[in-house]
């Protein structure tokens, strides 16, 4: 089990959302405001720290008073969400981080609590996951991973169940799938 406190939280914001026409996803309006915005709203009563990870428009995202990370600089391009959970290993000050998408309005309240209740000896990352299948953007890991995950990205993989695969892994189920909702087009952030 971990403490509240030891836990960073980070919003990904980093995509190309291309399925929204190429816009900064972290910034479009879902009921009256950007997704990013929500996400933090929501994830900051559940950890010690928030930080925000995105690669345009920082001053933007600046500008509400969080800490914000593009991915590593030598990382060249748009790498997929695991480069900023590495920027997030690296930044965090905290033993632990927890990542939630910015695309994903309605995550449980309790989302990191469950995931922390899971994080034992031998256990390197915990994962949420429903019925239908994983959904590893939610995902508690220690930050001594780290100088694996950098490996990793520099050996020119990408693939987020690739890299998990290879770590010792835990899930925890969460029964509502529709906290996980995910906006991926227009017609999903006029829902
Ligand atoms: N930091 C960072 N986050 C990313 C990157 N790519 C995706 N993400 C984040 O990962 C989560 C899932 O992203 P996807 O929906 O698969 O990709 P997307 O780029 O946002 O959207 P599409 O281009 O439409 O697939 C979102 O929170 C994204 O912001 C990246 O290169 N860097």
């Amino acid at each position: 089990m971990v403490e509240r406190a030891e836990i960073t939280g980070l919003v990904l914001a980093g995509g190309q959302g291309s399925r929204l026409g190429g816009v900064d996803k972290g910034l479009q309006m879902y009921r009256g405001q950007p997704l990013a915005r929500t996400a933090l709203e929501r994830l900051s009563p559940q950890v010690g720290r928030v930080m925000l990870s995105a690669n345009r428009h920082l001053d933007d995202y600046a500008r509400w008073g969080v800490l914000v990370w593009p991915d590593p600089a030598d990382l060249a391009g748009y790498q997929g969400p695991l480069a900023g959970f590495l920027s997030g290993l690296q930044h965090a000050e905290t033993p632990y981080l927890v990542t939630v998408p910015c695309d994903c309005p309605q995550f449980p309240a309790d989302l990191v609590a469950r995931l922390a209740e899971a994080m034992h000896d031998g256990v390197d990352l915990v994962l949420a996951r429903t019925d239908a299948g994983p959904e590893p953007a939610f995902c508690l890991m220690r930050r001594s991973l780290a100088a694996d995950l950098r490996r990793y990205l520099e050996s020119g993989e990408r693939k987020v169940g690739r890299w998990m695969a290879q770590l010792r892994r835990a899930e925890v189920t969460f029964d509502d799938p529709a906290a996980f909702f995910n906006i991926n087009t227009p017609d999903d952030l006029a829902r």
